[in-house]
């Protein structure tokens, strides 16, 4: 299991209004595929706007361990010369992916799709992450798990197919992840692999499968699902990718200006795509002043320039098929709430107790500490909005979570007496620059100060 660094409480306190235009770092979930891809291409690829956070770090330390060269040539620029589809080695050690549901998650379908046997191990936090939903699917395709803690937990061993056999594969949950896997086992596979997923989850996978010359056919799939198709044993080619702004990060300065008074921020080249948007389409309803400036294109995804100002909230209900579209946004969104006048329910969050901690007990607990009402009704979050005024002043327990740590001290700069945090350590695995970029705005954030 991979060491933890040592708790760094934190704090952040209400300092005027947030000015300025900051771009955050590249997206998570493309950074991730990005040094996959290239691990399964042939020939060199070069990326762009790599987030270097932990978790695509540890991608990056895996995809070394199983064969690619991987180099940073630049801040944000690696390059990648990869096996090709069917060359992996056999991992020398094990294969630690810290705190990433994601990084781990992939590279269990890429070994599973090829004759070679690896051990996946994490952190506290990902050793309690379920991991059946990507075995169960992995196996049915010839994978063989040879050993895994209880309940189908990290550290596991898992032996790839010999043979990987194509499959079709509706998931049980919307998730990318679990589509992934599946599609990247589906890689080495003769014929077709299809994922078939009842809500749209984010597609990433399927457009740099594409890029990277692989055939993938999508087709809409009842109201809201999608059926996607890869024709395997592509040869994929070494590629370049240009990785934009992090919607998910580009939340926590978002939220920031909407409730620090007079504040007026511009976010920078923020990706566009669909099916990672939810969360501007759900301030918008709530009042927010979110324009966009400038619409562009960057690495096949649309971009904008987002001019944020901060608003006077009101409260909504989220439905639950939008939660696939902002799962990630949760924490900060139930921040945003907490300002805003009037309740917002948010429905349907079942997939919030599997993350990086219990997001939802982690939500309710910390904003009980800064005095807001919020409860859990079923898979539902209610949270009673305090109108502007909301008193702060606790410490949220984080959980080895780095939204969590997020959220909250965005909730201190809004907040009558600030906010404490119990670890800002987790900061890192997704945005390592959070203090510096939130500090250039003019936010009162001291980390590693209680
Ligand atoms: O595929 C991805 O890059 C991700 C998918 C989501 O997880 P699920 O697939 O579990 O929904 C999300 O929460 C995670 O941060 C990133
Ligand atoms: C859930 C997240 O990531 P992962 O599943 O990769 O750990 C996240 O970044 O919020």
């Amino acid at each position: 299991m991979s060491a933890h660094p040592t708790p760094v409480p934190s704090f952040s306190r209400p300092g005027g209004p947030l000015k300025g235009a900051v771009r955050v770092p590249g997206d998570k979930s493309m950074s991730h595929r990005a040094l996959i891809f290239g691990l399964l291409a042939v020939g060199e690829t070069r990326v762009q706007g790599l987030l270097e956070g932990e978790d695509v770090l540890a991608t990056a330390s895996a995809a070394r361990a199983l064969g690619a060269d991987v180099t940073r040539t630049g801040e944000g620029e690696w390059t990648v010369r990869g096996v090709g589809v069917g060359g992996l080695t056999e991992p020398a050690g094990v294969l630690d992916f810290g705190n990433a549901g994601t990084g781990s998650r992939l590279m269990m379908g890429v070994v599973a799709g090829h004759p070679v046997t690896a051990t996946f191990d994490g952190d506290a936090s990902l050793r309690k992450r379920p991991m059946r939903r990507i075995l169960d699917p992995l196996v049915q395709m010839g994978a063989r798990v040879v050993s895994e803690a209880e309940g189908g937990r990290c550290p596991i061993t898992l032996e790839g197919a010999r043979e990987a056999v194509p499959v079709v594969y509706e998931t049980p949950v919307a998730s990318a992840q679990i589509k992934s896997a599946v599609l990247l086992a589906g890689l080495n596979a003769p014929g077709k692999t299809t994922v078939i997923e009842r809500e749209a989850s984010r597609d990433h996978t399927e457009r740099m499968l594409r890029h990277f010359g692989a055939e993938v056919e999508v087709e809409p799939h009842g109201p809201h699902g999608r059926r996607v198709t890869l024709t395997g044993q592509p040869e994929l080619r070494g590629s370049h990718i240009v990785i934009p702004a992090d919607p998910s990060s580009a939340a926590f300065p978002m939220v920031a200006a909407l409730v620090a008074p007079g504040s007026d921020v511009i976010l920078e080249g923020v990706m566009m795509n669909p099916l990672r948007t939810g969360l501007f389409a759900t301030l918008a309803e709530m009042g927010a002043d979110i324009e966009v400036l400038a619409r562009a294109s960057e690495g096949g995804e649309e971009t904008a320039d987002l001019r944020v100002r901060f608003s006077r909230l009101k409260g909504v209900d989220v439905p639950a098929e939008r939660a696939p579209s902002m799962i990630d946004e949760y924490p900060v969104l139930a921040v945003a709430a907490a300002f805003a006048e009037g309740e917002t329910r948010m429905r349907g969050l079942s997939e919030l107790r599997v993350k990086e901690s219990d997001r939802l007990a982690a939500i309710a607990g910390g904003l009980a500490q800064a005095g807001v009402d919020a409860r859990i009704e079923g898979d539902d979050l209610i949270v009673r909005g305090c109108a502007g005024d909301v008193r702060g002043g606790g410490v949220a327990a984080t959980h080895l979570d780095h939204r969590i740590a997020m959220s909250f001290l965005v909730l201190g700069l809004g907040a009558r007496e600030g906010m404490k945090i119990d670890d800002a350590a987790m900061i890192a695995t997704s945005f390592p620059a959070f203090g510096p970029l939130m500090a250039g705005l003019g936010a009162d954030i001291v980390m590693g100060g209680d």
